[in-house]
């Protein structure tokens, strides 16, 4: 490893020749110049010097990690020993095992990853969270957000890796949850990840991958598998359960869940795309329009609804329908989550097999609703993840940006905002793991009726919690953040993202009558006198 004197690194001053030592690494950043977000002029004026206190002004800790390797030189001589500062936390440390976990910033993680005790979590939850969180940065998947971004606006389909990955790791079989533990039905399935047993695998672990595979943009492209193949895990012929099953879990096919129209969202009763039968009895035609419909633009599968029957929730039959001719699926420009997806779908005489009705023909209403409760745990999941992140993103540059002569922390009024954003996350979060226990626990024929309320009011409160700190952070860093790109890019980006948090899955408004509704209804039931 070379070493070099500070006076060494100072004859590198000019545009031709220009070296910068920052936290005692030297780069040269003379091809860089050009390229530099903040421009040439600012890094020529601190050209062949130690420039680490102007450069913690302006860039997040994730700059030197990304840039530094193709910029670097060597190391930079020490002028005076520096002696090693033995860790000075021992008397806040708090049993052996636990310790921080991450950025150790206040509640920037989880409170377990945070040196907390935890009722919840144990080895085999803390190895997987090491686990993926290395795999997410060993193969970068954070840095591939803005390349793939470019290839769905221009209306195809993400690098193949982008679900394969995912599939081999045993990922996709990971966040699909509970019901993808079991691994005899389907021989050709991957392992789950990190070598976790099946009968170990439960709900807090497939929290953790949502809540670790949310900071990337591996779940936006992959979002609808973990919904749409629940149905056919459960409600598909054993011929056709096998024919998909394997290839969706692992990650060569994709499914998306076409539910929504333009004339019906979180009223899915009122949904007017018609199937009836073929003469021949073997096919159903389907005609009719999806609109919003995530994963869509590149689904190899869409699991329908179709209206078969007469009006309302009983005339509704659910469809697992390949792509094939008459079916088009047009991207649709959204406000945020470019990466989902979004397609709006147009059925034009489609011939679907009847073989590929899932469950009963008009009882699909009740097959859909089934599945609701993972969708919203999961929009809960990464809701609280993001709000985190916006958290933590503000915290750290109110580190470094300077207001009116000290630093933004050290203002009463922003210290106030972050104390506003911790305690909506924890709370938030907290009532996640509660929740969290319960599905683990309780029997799984019950947990639609029973958890129904409480995931529908906690995606409320866990959606409002985002949007209340998406806006908090945006305030502090102020307008870098309403620009892409950049130190303010990752809360820009955020914040936009937000509506479609609070509105798919089930509308906050939706959520929070229907929460109220069948919390008293459960009450009822179980012989409560109001
Ligand atoms: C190896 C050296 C450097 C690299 C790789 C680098 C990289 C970057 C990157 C990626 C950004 C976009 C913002 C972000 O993603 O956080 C940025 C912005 C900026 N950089 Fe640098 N930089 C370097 C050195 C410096 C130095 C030494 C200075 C100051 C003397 C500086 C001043 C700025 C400014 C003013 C901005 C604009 C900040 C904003 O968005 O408001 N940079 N730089």
């Amino acid at each position: 490893m070379a070493v070099l004197t500070i006076q060494e690194v100072s004859a590198h001053n000019s545009e031709s020749d220009c070296w910068i030592a920052i936290h005692g690494k030297v780069y040269n950043v003379t091809s860089f110049l050009k390229d530099h977000p903040g421009g040439k002029r600012i890094l020529l004026k601190v050209a062949g010097t130690d420039a680490s206190k102007e450069f913690e002004k302006f860039h997040s800790a994730a700059v030197l990690p990304k840039f530094g390797p193709s910029l670097y030189v060597a190391d930079l001589a020490s002028i005076f020993p520096v002696a090693k500062k033995e860790a000075s936390n021992a008397i806040f440390t708090n049993a052996p095992g636990l310790g921080l976990f991450g950025d150790g910033a206040p509640f920037a993680q989880p409170a377990w990853y945070q040196d907390t005790f935890s009722p919840y979590y144990k080895d085999s939850h803390r190895r997987l969270r090491n686990w993926v969180r290395q795999w997410i940065a060993e193969n970068r998947w954070a840095d591939k957000s803005d390349a793939w971004e470019e290839v769905v606006r221009s209306n195809r389909k993400p690098d193949e890796e982008a679900f394969t990955s995912m599939g081999i790791a045993g990922l996709t079989r990971g966040i699909t949850g509970r019901i993808a533990w079991k691994k005899q039905p389907y021989p050709n399935i991957p392992d789950l990840p990190c070598g976790i047993a099946e009968d170990e695998f439960d709900y807090f672990h497939c929290l953790i991958l949502w809540d670790e595979l949310s900071a990337t943009p591996l779940i936006s492209v992959n979002n609808s598998q973990p919904y749409g193949i629940v149905p056919v895990m459960r409600f598909a012929k054993p011929a056709l359960r096998e024919r998909v099953v394997p290839k969706i879990l692992r990650g060569e096919e994709t499914m998306a869940i076409a539910i929504t129209e333009p004339g019906a969202g979180s009223d899915v009763s009122n949904i007017s795309a018609t199937a009836t039968l073929s003469e021949d009895g073997k096919h159903f035609i389907i005609n009719g329009e999806k609109k919003w419909i995530t994963n869509g633009v590149w689904a190899d599968w869409l699991m329908t609804a179709v209206r078969t029957g007469g009006p309302g929730a009983g005339g509704i039959t659910l469809l697992l329908v390949p792509r094939g001719p008459g079916l088009t699926t047009r991207p649709m420009e959204t406000m945020g989550g470019i990466l989902s997806g979004t397609a709006f779908v147009t059925f034009d005489n489609v011939k679907c097999p009847v073989e590929n009705v899932l469950g009963e023909v008009n009882n699909g209403f009740k097959a859909l609703l089934s599945n609701f409760n993972h969708e919203r745990w999961t929009i809960i999941v990464s809701a609280v993840r993001n709000a985190r992140r916006c958290y933590s993103e503000a915290l750290h540059y109110a580190h470094r940006r300077q207001t009116f002569g000290k630093n933004l922390i050290d203002h009463p009024i922003i210290r106030d905002k972050f104390a506003q954003m911790v305690r909506q996350i924890e709370s938030t979060a907290t009532w996640l793991e509660s929740a969290t226990y319960q599905l683990n626990n309780m029997r799984p024929e019950i947990i639609p009726e029973r958890m129904g309320a409480t995931l529908a009011l906690l995606k409320v409160q866990a959606t409002k919690t985002f949007e209340f700190c998406a806006r908090e952070a945006a305030q502090i860093m102020g307008g870098i953040a309403v620009t892409k790109g950049g130190t303010g890019g990752t809360v820009e980006k955020l914040y936009r993202g937000v509506r479609a948090s609070a509105i798919a899955g089930g509308s906050e408004e939706v959520m929070g009558d229907f929460g109220m509704r069948q919390s008293l209804k459960v009450a009822k039931a179980m012989g409560v006198k109001l």
